[in-house]
Order: structure tokens, then C-alpha cells, then sequence
């Protein structure tokens, strides 16, 4: 199917488009899409779609609800019967599961060391991602989804597909200057090399597919890459224009 925006129905504007935007970018941990997606949704006036959020709040609940996460039919079973809510505005960002607040105590370190055994289930990877699809297609306004898969599962026909690179190097030292110094280097290389290895394993997000750009943002600003994505947008998007 082509990539191109539908550009046939704006009453009075036909050269824009008719389809809400969608930007999915997708790339390893500490490349800096959840920073680069919350800008590029901040300055599009555009939802933001914390796919990775998902994923870390379904492993607060099994490790809350005790659930061994190598059963992989139980956390698929308590993952399925969850209620998960997210605040979708890029500026007050929030996640509810079963009606707890976990927007916080989805970063605790025991999360990020636990997630990647219940991102790589099967059966819950087609839980989200069907709610994922659901969510980019109730956003009338245009969102920006990010994640390891959107590019190439949840969302590939976005207009705009991005995926985000940076040297292994500085992703731990960045995600290592977030955690904070006093956090053990060891712990902070598991987060980011280790967990990328275990991903991996389900979601291709080192090769880009084809269509999808890749932009290495290890020598860009954040407000360098922000710049670099807002440029993807085709014209017939363009919020200035389009709204
Ligand atoms: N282009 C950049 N240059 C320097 N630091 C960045 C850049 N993009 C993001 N960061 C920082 O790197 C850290 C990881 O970024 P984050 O957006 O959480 O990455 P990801 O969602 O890919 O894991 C954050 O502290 C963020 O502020
Ligand atoms: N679309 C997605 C998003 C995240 N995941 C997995 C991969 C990660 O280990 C976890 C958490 O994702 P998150 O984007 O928060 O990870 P970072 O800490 O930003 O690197 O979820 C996934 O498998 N598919």
C-alpha cells in the first residue's frame, strides 16, 4: 500500500488532508524517542502515544498481583482482564492500570529489569497492540505513537516513520546522567544493552524498514532531532496549514 497521505477530501482544501497525522517512531532505549516524541507532539498539537508505557504497566500489575512472569498464560490472562488508561497529552503525561496510578513507579529500576520478560509474551505483544491501533484511531487530532514495533507492526502506513539511532555509547551515558551517578554503571548497561538484546528478539528495531528514515541523533540536540522530524511531515499535514 502506498505511503503517501490521502489528499482527496478537505472540503475547500483539496490538496489536504483528509486522515488525522500519525508519526511513529520507533528505535533502542535511551535514543531519545520518548523526549523526541513528546516535542514533536508539543510543537504538531498532536496526541503522544507512550507505547513502552504500556508494556511497564502491565509489569507493575503482574509483579504487584504476584504473577510468576515466566507463566506466560497467567500474565497473558491478567494482562487481558487490565484496565490501562492513558492520559494522551504530551505535556501532562500519565498512566492508570486497575486504577492505580503508576505513572511514577513504572521507571523503578525492579520494572525496567522485569519488562522485557512480559514485552517478549507473545499473546500480550497482540493484547497492546490491538489496543495501541485502537488508540491511534480514535486520535481525531493526529498522534505521535512511539515504541520498538509502531513503524512496522501497529502502525505502518503512518506518513511519517522514524526510526531513532544513537551510538550504544550514548544511550547508557544518557540514561545513566538521568538515573543519576550514584546508580551502579552495571545496572545502567543491563537497562539499555541487555534489554535492547532481549527486545530484539521480538521486535525489529535495529534495521529500518523499508520507507522508514533513520535519523542517529548521538551528535543532534534534542531540539535538533525534534526540527529533523517536524521536517518529515508532508505538506498536505502541515498543522499550520491544515487546521
Ligand atoms: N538528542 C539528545 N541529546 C542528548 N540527550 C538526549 C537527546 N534525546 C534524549 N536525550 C536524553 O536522553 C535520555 C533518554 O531519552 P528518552 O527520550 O527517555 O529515550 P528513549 O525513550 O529512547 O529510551 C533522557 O534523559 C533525555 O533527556
Ligand atoms: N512497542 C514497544 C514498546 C516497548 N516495548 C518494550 C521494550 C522495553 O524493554 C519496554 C519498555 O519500553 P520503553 O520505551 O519505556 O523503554 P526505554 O526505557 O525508553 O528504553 O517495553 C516493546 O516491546 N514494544
Amino acid at each position: 500500500m502506498s505511503d503517501a497521505p490521502r489528499t482527496s477530501g478537505t472540503p475547500g482544501h483539496p490538496l489536504l488532508s483528509d486522515a488525522p497525522l500519525v508519526v511513529a517512531i520507533d528505535g533502542p532505549s535511551g535514543s531519545g524517542k520518548s523526549s523526541t516524541s513528546r516535542g514533536v507532539a508539543a510543537r504538531l498539537g498532536l496526541a503522544y502515544l507512550d507505547t513502552g508505557a504500556m508494556y511497564r504497566a502491565v509489569t507493575w500489575l503482574a509483579v504487584h498481583e504476584g504473577v510468576d512472569l515466566t507463566d506466560t498464560d497467567a500474565v497473558a490472562d491478567l494482562v487481558a482482564r487490565s484496565q490501562l488508561v492513558l492520559e494522551l497529552d504530551p505535556a501532562h503525561h500519565s498512566v492508570t492500570i486497575d486504577g492505580h496510578d503508576v505513572t511514577t513507579a513504572i521507571r523503578d529500576p525492579d520494572v525496567s529489569a522485569a519488562v522485557s520478560a512480559v514485552a517478549t509474551n507473545l499473546a500480550v505483544r497482540a493484547d497492546l497492540v490491538a489496543r495501541q491501533k485502537q488508540v491511534i484511531a480514535d486520535a481525531a487530532g493526529g498522534i505521535v505513537a512511539e515504541g520498538r514495533d509502531i513503524t512496522t507492526v501497529v502502525a505502518p502506513e503512518a506518513p511519517v516513520r522514524v526510526l531513532l539511532v544513537a551510538d550504544p555509547a550514548a544511550r547508557v551515558a544518557r540514561r545513566h546522567a538521568e538515573l543519576g551517578e550514584h546508580v551502579d554503571a552495571e545496572a545502567v548497561h543491563d537497562q539499555v544493552v541487555r534489554r535492547d538484546r532481549d527486545d530484539s528478539t521480538v521486535a525489529a528495531f535495529h534495521d529500518a524498514a523499508p520507507g522508514v528514515t533513520v535519523l542517529d541523533s548521538t551528535e543532534l540536540t534534542l531540539e535538533q532531532v525534534i526540527d529533523a522530524i517536524c521536517a518529515l511531515v508532508p505538506a498536505a499535514y502541515d498543522p499550520a496549514v491544515a487546521r
